[in-house]
C-alpha cells in the first residue's frame, strides 16, 4: 500500500433528521439518526477494506459519503488531499468531475441499475462517451468487448448485443462491474455486491472482483453484513476488515487478527454468530451479549454505544466513548474499547449492575491483579 492515502475520512458525521410532524416540531422534538458518527479512516492506493456490521449500522451511509454521494453533516472526505464536497460546490485543484469518475459504486441490485430497453453495449457506452470522448464508436465497442471478455462474458459480441432480461443475475452483476471498471476508477464501493447472488455464484463473483482489483490495482471498499464474505475478500487481497456498530468503527485490522484475535466485544459477538469462522472457535452456547436488541439509533446509549449489550461493560463505558487505538502486536489493528487496552479508569470503575462477578467481567485480565501500573 502506498503511503499517501487515496481517501482520507476525518471525523465524519452523517446525521439524518426524521419526520416529526407539526406537533413534534412545535415541541422541539427534532430526532436525529446518527447514521455515521465521528468516523476517521484512510484508504490507500491498491487497498481493500471490508466494512461489516449489522443492518442499519451505517455501512452504506459511510460508503456513500466516502465516494461523494452523501453530504457529511460534519467532518471531511478528501480524495488525494482534495475535499470532495468543496470540489463539488466550488473551486478545487482536482475538478469534481475527475473525482466522480475516480470513485465508482456497484450496487447490490445489478438488474435494476441497467436500462431494460438498451443492449449491454448501449448500457455501457454512455459513460465511456462522457468520460473518454477521445474514443470513437469502434474503439468504444472494442473496449467494452475486451472488458466483457475479462469478466468471462463470452462470446463478448453476443453479450454486448443482449438486453438485460437476457442476462442471468450473475451476468447482470458482471455487466455492472464492467460499467464501473470501464472508467478506470481509483476506488470502487461494492455495496453488498454479492449478497443477491445464489450461494454458488458468490465465490465466483468475489474471485472476479479480487482478480480485477489485482489486475487494475483499484482500491475496493466492500460492504457486507456477512463476516465470512468480508474475511474472504479482505483476506485474499491482504486488506482490512472494519467493524461498524451504530455509526462508529469499533475495530479495524487485518482479517486474521479480526477473526482470530478480536479485541472488541462486538466483533467477538459477530464472529460467534458466524459458525466455523474462527480457528480458535470454542463452542459457546449463548451469544456473548448481555442484550440481544440493538438500541434505537435515534437515541443511542451514552459513552460506548455497545455498553448496553456488552458483557465486559463497566461504569466508565457509560460515560465516554473510547477512540480507536492500536491493540496487540499486529500493525494496523485498532479497537475502540477500554477493556481491550487495559484502560486504568475502566478497571477502576464498577462493573455495570448485573455484571458483578460474572466471568464476562474480565477479572482474569484485570491488569491491577497482574500488578500492572
Ligand atoms: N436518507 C435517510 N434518511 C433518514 N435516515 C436514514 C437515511 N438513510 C439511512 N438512514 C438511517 O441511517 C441508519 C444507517 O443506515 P445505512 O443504510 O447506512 O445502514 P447499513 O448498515 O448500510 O444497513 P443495511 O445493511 O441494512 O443496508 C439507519 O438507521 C437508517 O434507517
Amino acid at each position: 500500500m502506498n503511503s499517501e492515502p487515496l481517501l482520507e475520512v476525518e471525523d465524519l458525521d452523517v446525521h439524518f433528521g426524521t419526520e416529526q410532524g407539526l406537533l413534534g416540531r412545535f415541541f422541539g422534538d427534532d430526532s436525529v439518526v446518527r447514521a455515521v458518527d465521528d468516523v476517521s479512516l484512510e484508504i490507500g492506493e491498491d487497498d481493500v477494506v471490508a466494512l461489516v456490521g449489522e443492518s442499519g449500522c451505517g455501512k452504506t451511509t459511510l460508503g456513500k459519503a466516502m465516494i461523494g454521494l452523501q453530504e457529511p453533516t460534519n467532518g471531511s472526505v478528501r480524495y488525494r488531499g482534495q475535499d470532495i464536497w468543496e470540489a463539488r460546490t466550488g473551486e478545487s485543484e482536482i475538478p469534481y468531475s475527475k473525482i466522480r469518475r475516480s470513485l465508482q459504486m456497484i450496487h447490490q441490485d445489478a438488474g435494476n441499475s441497467l436500462d431494460p430497453n438498451r443492449t449491454v453495449f448501449e448500457n455501457l457506452s454512455p459513460a465511456l462517451k462522457k468520460w473518454r470522448p477521445e474514443l470513437n464508436l469502434v474503439e468504444r465497442r472494442e473496449l467494452v468487448q475486451t472488458m466483457l471478455e475479462t469478466v468471462g462474458l463470452t462470446p463478448a459480441s453476443d453479450y454486448a448485443s443482449r438486453y438485460p432480461h437476457q442476462l442471468s443475475g450473475g451476468e447482470a452483476q458482471r455487466t455492472v462491474v464492467v460499467r464501473a471498471m470501464l472508467l478506470e476508477p481509483d476506488l470502487i464501493l461494492a455495496d453488498e455486491a454479492v449478497s443477491a447472488l445464489d450461494v454458488s455464484l458468490r465465490v465466483n463473483m468475489m474471485n472476479l472482483l479480487l482478480d480485477l482489483q489485482d489486475m487494475f490495482s483499484t482500491s475496493f471498499v466492500f460492504i457486507s453484513h456477512n463476516m465470512s464474505n468480508a474475511r474472504y475478500l479482505a483476506g485474499k487481497a491482504d486488506g482490512r476488515i472494519a467493524v461498524m456498530y451504530l455509526g462508529r468503527i469499533v475495530e479495524i485490522g487485518p482479517p486474521d487478527e479480526i477473526i482470530n484475535n478480536p479485541q472488541h466485544p462486538y466483533t467477538k459477538s459477530l464472529i460467534w454468530a458466524t459458525s466455523g469462522l474462527s480457528e480458535i472457535d470454542e463452542p459457546i452456547e449463548s451469544p456473548p451479549l448481555r442484550e440481544i436488541d440493538v438500541p434505537d439509533p435515534e437515541d443511542p446509549p451514552s459513552g460506548c454505544r455497545f455498553h448496553t449489550r456488552c458483557p465486559e461493560a463497566r461504569e466508565a463505558c457509560t460515560e465516554e466513548s473510547p477512540e480507536l487505538t492500536p491493540v496487540g502486536e499486529t500493525p494496523r489493528h485498532e479497537a475502540a474499547c477500554y477493556y481491550a487496552r487495559d484502560d486504568r479508569e475502566y478497571w477502576n470503575s464498577d462493573p455495570l449492575p448485573g455484571l458483578e462477578g460474572e466471568s464476562g467481567g474480565g477479572s482474569e485480565r484485570d491488569p491491577r491483579s497482574a500488578g500492572a501500573d
